[in-house]
């Protein structure tokens, strides 16, 4: 019988099939008996390989600095020194890297994951990509005859660590349903968006929507204090209401305090304001506001502030003002 555990905590928590389980479901989804490759153990990577080692699976992992690796094989992974080794050594290989240069590095460069895989194989990409990148490496795994899963995530480091990540997954069904059981170990629901580069593309618009809000609400902290006002109670004001939202009550006080420990670095957040910015252009839609956010990210950057956590960017506002 399947083996149901509690996962999650607080309101998170509820009952999931564990890595072991043999359950099957009309759409074909079962438990996930093989061996599954991560490549990438960066912010996200880590807790959510840690999770699938937690969950009984049999874990390799690969990460460009190796170091990052022995906290997983402390837990119980296995190691290979190359995405291919990981690939060839494992049934399913999921991959989550920093942006498309260094997705389309790890899949389809020189021993990249690509060169490992074979008919039966599996490739989950869960970075967050645009489209015609996701579309560039699904062509280099399916020309193999393995399968391609595009399923890119919504929540940060710590629903990464809690397993109550988003999935917004396109490509290939079978390989949805075959991976299910181990999509349902790192996150709290998922969606099957259609052909490869819907994933890449809800995930954009999600993202643009993160970037402007966080935008919006510094300017709003900001002005708060000019005008005499406690930041600290627009932050509870802001909580009660309609625009409560959990990324301002999580990282409001900190920002308050000029504190930015790094959840979801604003260098990845410009990167993904740049890519929807393309993906608007390719429609002949304006975006405006996410045009005027982006560039408030770039001045973050040459602010040297690219590693740490995007709330970060009141920074760039701030400086605005002393340069009047
Ligand atoms: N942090 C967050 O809140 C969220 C992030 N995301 C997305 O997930 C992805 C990963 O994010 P996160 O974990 O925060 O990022 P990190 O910057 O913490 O990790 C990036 C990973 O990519 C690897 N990498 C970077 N460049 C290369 C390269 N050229 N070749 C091989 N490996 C490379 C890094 O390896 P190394 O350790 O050697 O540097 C590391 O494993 C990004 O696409 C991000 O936009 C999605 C949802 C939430
Ligand atoms: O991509 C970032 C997130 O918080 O989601």
């Amino acid at each position: 019988a399947p083996t149901l555990r509690l996962r999650g905590g607080g309101r998170g928590a509820r009952l999931v099939f564990s890595c072991s389980a043999s359950s099957s479901s009309p759409s074909g989804e079962g438990g996930f008996s093989g061996k599954v490759g991560f490549l990438g153990l960066g912010i996200m990577g880590a807790p959510m390989a840690s999770n699938l080692i937690n969950a009984g699976c049999d874990v390799t992992v690969w990460n460009r600095t190796r170091s990052k690796c022995d906290p997983l094989l402390s837990l119980g992974a296995k190691y290979e020194p190359s995405p291919a080794d990981v690939a060839s050594s494992c049934d399913v290989t999921f991959a989550m890297l920093a942006d498309p240069e260094s997705a389309v590095e790890v899949a389809c460069g020189a021993n990249g994951a690509a060169q490992g895989m074979a008919p039966g194989k599996g490739y989950v990409d869960v970075s967050t990509v645009d489209a015609a990148t996701s579309k560039l490496i699904g062509k280099h795994i399916t020309s193999t005859g393995a399968s391609f899963l595009e399923a890119p995530v919504s929540g940060s480091k710590k629903p990464a660590e809690d397993g109550l990540l988003i999935f917004l997954t396109a490509g290939d069904e079978s390989l949805y349903n075959r991976v299910a059981s181990l999509l349902d170990v790192m996150g709290k629901s998922r969606f099957f968006l259609g052909d490869v580069g819907k994933g890449a593309d809800m995930k954009l618009v999600v993202n643009m929507v993160m970037g402007s809000m966080m935008v919006s609400f510094s300017e709003g902290l900001l002005l708060s204090e000019k005008v005499g006002l406690d930041p600290n109670t627009l932050v509870e004001v802001i909580s009660q209401g309609a625009i409560s939202a959990p990324m301002f009550s999580l990282k409001g006080p900190s920002m308050v305090k000029a504190a930015y420990p790094t959840a979801f670095p604003l260098k990845h957040q410009q990167k993904d304001l740049r890519l929807a910015l393309a993906l608007a252009e390719s429609v002949s839609q304006s975006i405006p506001t996410v045009a005027a956010a982006n560039e408030l990210y770039k001045v973050a950057k040459s602010l040297g502030l690219a590693d740490q956590d995007f709330s970060a960017v009141i920074e760039a506002l701030k400086a605005k003002e002393q340069s009047k």
